[in-house]
């Protein structure tokens, strides 16, 4: 007998994470997308604005409604702006659906610094303190049999991945962290605006949101639990003309001199066994084209033997480790699946 498909709807459906969701959920075994929906062109084919979904089997875009929602699908992904998810996600879990949620609103643990870095009215810590934060391969543990999976930011991701190890491990000093990092435009979603505009962004490189970014206090969450205690790493963001793609360059100081073959041994004992972490061989270091279009997060070390910092540098796709697809992975996590379902392929070269 052949078990029935797990049944997803995907809310922000017209946006470029949902379009990632539906775009990876196709080849999912065990998923069938019942639902796209959309606040603002329900009633609408999909393929109108997305003429390369000619032929997903959920066509016209669903209204927001919870009621509606919980008849046709299982599971929903939130793939809407922060502020939206906040409202919808209590609606969608009373409906009895299991929830992921692609936003910042669940992730930090401490409302106080939502309400600071986001500069927004957090959701409720009731609320917050039901979510699950999914970071796979360092609290995956912790998703297996939830319903509501909050989804790691996407230089959250990178950032992390690249330094739990050496925290945890005591390797490096945590006050010393500095996290360069540089994103293509789509991280921005597809709404319009000046900084993504082609001659605004084209042939430029611009710092942004220098010490306020807000996915410093979420960096910070992740790498406090590895330290055992408080820590304040410095982040800068950088927009780059590209389309996907994130690069966190890292530096930190170590507590004793190591090599950086001593790094790329520690980093793969910690992550055996976990396919999305692959660990480049010491001399070795991850461009982003190494991993576009897929949920591989590349990592590579070198030490100074000058000044004996350590440089990590780490790449992911934002549309697939970023969000889609690391949301796809925690899918699996919480139904028992194994993790790389649906994600297993090779990164588009060149
Ligand atoms: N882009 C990226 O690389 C990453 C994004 N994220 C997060 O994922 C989420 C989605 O991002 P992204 O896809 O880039 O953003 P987009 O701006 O591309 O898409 C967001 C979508 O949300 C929908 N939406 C807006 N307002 C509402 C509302 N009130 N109710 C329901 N739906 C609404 C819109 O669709 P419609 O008008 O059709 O309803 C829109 O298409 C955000 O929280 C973002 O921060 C996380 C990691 C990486
Ligand atoms: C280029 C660009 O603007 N990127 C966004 C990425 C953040 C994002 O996607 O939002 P979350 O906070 O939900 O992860 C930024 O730097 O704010």
């Amino acid at each position: 007998m052949n078990t029935p498909k797990l049944r997803a709807a995907i809310v922000g459906s017209t946006g470029y994470g949902g379009v990632e969701l539906i775009r990876l959920l196709a080849s999912h075994p065990y998923v069938d997308v019942t639902s796209v929906i959309s606040s603002s062109s329900a009633g609408s084919p999909i393929a109108e604005g997305f003429p390369h979904l000619t032929e997903i089997r959920a066509d016209k875009l669903d209204d927001v409604d919870p009621a509606l929602v919980s008849e046709k699908a299982d599971v929903v992904f939130l793939a809407t702006p922060h502020g939206v998810s906040m409202k919808l996600a209590p609606q969608y879990l009373e409906a009895g659906l299991k929830v992921i949620d692609l936003s910042g609103d669940f992730r930090l643990k401490n409302i106080e610094e939502y309400r600071q870095w986001y500069k927004h009215e957090p959701a409720s810590q009731a609320d917050v303190d039901r979510a699950v934060y999914g970071m796979c391969e360092i609290f995956g543990d912790e998703v297996e049999g939830q319903s509501f999976i909050s989804n790691p930011g996407c230089f959250v991701t990178s950032a992390v991945l690249a330094l739990y190890p050496a925290v945890k491990a005591g390797w490096i000093d945590p006050d010393s962290i500095i996290i360069d990092a540089k994103t293509g435009v789509s991280g921005a979603g597809r709404g319009l605006n000046l900084s993504s505009h082609f001659s605004e962004i084209n042939e430029n490189f611009k710092a942004y949101k220098i010490n306020k970014h807000q996915h410093t206090p979420e960096i910070e969450q992740s790498l406090a639990r590895a330290a055992g205690r408080p820590v304040a790493v410095t982040f800068t963001t950088h927009l780059v003309p590209m389309t996907r793609g994130i690069m966190s360059t890292i530096y930190a100081s170590q507590q004793e001199r190591r090599s950086a073959a001593d790094f790329v041994e520690l980093y793969r004992q910690f992550y055996e066994g976990r396919k999305f972490v692959r660990i480049r061989p010491n001399g070795q270091w991850p461009a982003t084209k190494e991993v576009w279009g897929s949920n591989y997060c590349d990592i590579g070390f070198n030490v100074d033997e000058r000044t004996g910092r350590v440089t990590v540098i780490s790449v992911i796709d934002n549309l697939v480790k970023g969000a889609a697809g690391q949301a796809i992975q925690n899918l699996n996590l919480v139904m028992g699946w194994d993790e790389t379902l649906g994600l297993q392929f090779t990164p588009v070269y060149p």
